[in-house]
């Protein structure tokens, strides 16, 4: 008997364009939420959009964060609480908005997502990912209700955060690589959907990246779509592997050893150099995706992430240990070889 079944949960409604900041209130109203919600922000996205986003809901307490903690989930949480609130609107970058997804989930609310900065896939996914003393917490939660992304915002935003998020959409390319390789090899299951939108993504972006500039607020809108459409994919796929492959592994290990970590989308971006040279070779595709990285203005190397080399190399031999998650990277690559598809690349 055919006894497979699943469960797909999407974002409802997802705004993204100029100005649709103003839009919250009419976008959220036509969820029929009910009640008012607790905004949760932090400080500058709070000076920049804080007062716009409040005068859409009446009423409505913020809570500004510094930094991700599960203290400040707590934090969240209490105040929602306090304040009666019936849902929670996250407005920043991906350190309130999975705060906010984190606190809404313990709350079985829901959560609508209006992102500031277009560093990484977090902005519209159903994953929290919250570090904890030198590890990081990657957990499931419910993905936005809504999402309204403003791209005159966001096109101000600092531009690594957004070659970041770029970056981070390049690494789907190995992150499938990745999945497909541990279904063939510890059968795990894996959706032709889910992998051919998350491959389809990151090559809309490359196929774009002459429009990706500084100053052009198309950049904004090319990375934001693909960046929904990345969250799509995992929500389709039930887990991050469309987007979280061994690069992710890689730099997962990073944010925990090196004395100060790069963004996000960098960390993975390098690690997809080495992980696609793991997967092909030196005469596979290693090259177009750091050709990929170098034309939107992301980092290819160590030094470009401010990252000793010793680090990424104990990075790369180390990232297997941290997730039960098969990738190319095995039972773990040893020094030697490390060095080795580091020094090819041209990361060290
Ligand atoms: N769920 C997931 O799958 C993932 C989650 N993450 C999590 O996301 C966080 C990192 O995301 P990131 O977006 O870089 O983090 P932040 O939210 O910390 O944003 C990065 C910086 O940009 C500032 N900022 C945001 N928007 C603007 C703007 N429009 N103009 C000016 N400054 C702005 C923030 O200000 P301020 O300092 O005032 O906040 C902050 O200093 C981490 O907590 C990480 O754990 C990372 C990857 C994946
Ligand atoms: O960053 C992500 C996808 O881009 C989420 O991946 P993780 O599940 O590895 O936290
Ligand atoms: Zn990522």
């Amino acid at each position: 008997m055919f006894a497979k079944s699943t469960w797909i949960k999407l974002p409802r409604n997802v705004l993204v364009g100029h100005g649709v900041l103003d839009d919250v209130g009419t976008a959220v109203a036509e969820l029929s939420l009910g009640g008012t919600p607790l905004l949760v922000t932090s400080p500058s996205p709070n000076e920049l959009a804080g007062d716009r986003l409040r005068a859409q809901f009446d009423g409505a307490e913020t809570v500004t964060v510094d930094s991700a903690s599960f203290g400040a989930v707590a934090e969240i949480v209490e105040a929602a609480e306090d304040a009666g609130a019936t849902f929670l609107v996250a407005l920043g970058g991906g350190k309130p908005i999975d705060l906010a997804k984190m606190a809404a989930d313990e709350l079985g609310v829901g959560f609508v997502s209006v992102p500031t900065a277009a560093s990484h896939d977090g902005i519209v996914s159903g994953r929290s990912s919250i570090p904890e003393g030198d590890t990081r917490h990657s957990v499931a939660a419910d993905p936005p209700l809504a999402v309204i992304a403003d791209t005159e915002i966001m096109a101000n935003a600092p531009w690594d955060l957004t070659t970041a998020g770029c970056a981070d959409i390049i690494s789907n390319y190995t992150a499938v690589k990745d999945w497909r390789l541990a279904r063939r090899l510890k059968n795990v299951e894996y959706s032709e959907y889910a992998g051919a939108l998350s491959e389809m993504t990151a090559e809309m972006l490359v196929d774009n990246a002459d429009s990706i500039k500084q100053g052009l607020e198309e950049s904004s809108w090319i990375v934001s779509k693909a960046l929904v459409s990345s969250g799509v994919a995992m929500s389709i796929a039930g887990s991050s592997r469309p987007a979280s492959g061994a690069e992710h592994l890689f730099s997962h290990q990073l944010d925990r050893i090196a004395e100060s970590p790069a963004l996000h989308g960098h960390q993975v971006g390098v690690g997809s150099i080495l992980t696609e040279f793991l997967h092909t070779g030196e005469n596979g595709q290693w090259r177009a995706i750091r050709d990929a990285l170098e034309a939107i203005g992301a980092p290819t190397t160590a030094t470009e992430l401010g990252i000793d080399d010793e680090t990424v190399i104990e990075a790369l031999t180390t990232a297997h240990t941290i997730r039960d998650r098969y990738t190319i990277l095995g039972d773990g690559v040893n020094e030697d070889a490390a060095i080795e598809v580091a020094s090819f690349t041209g990361v060290i």
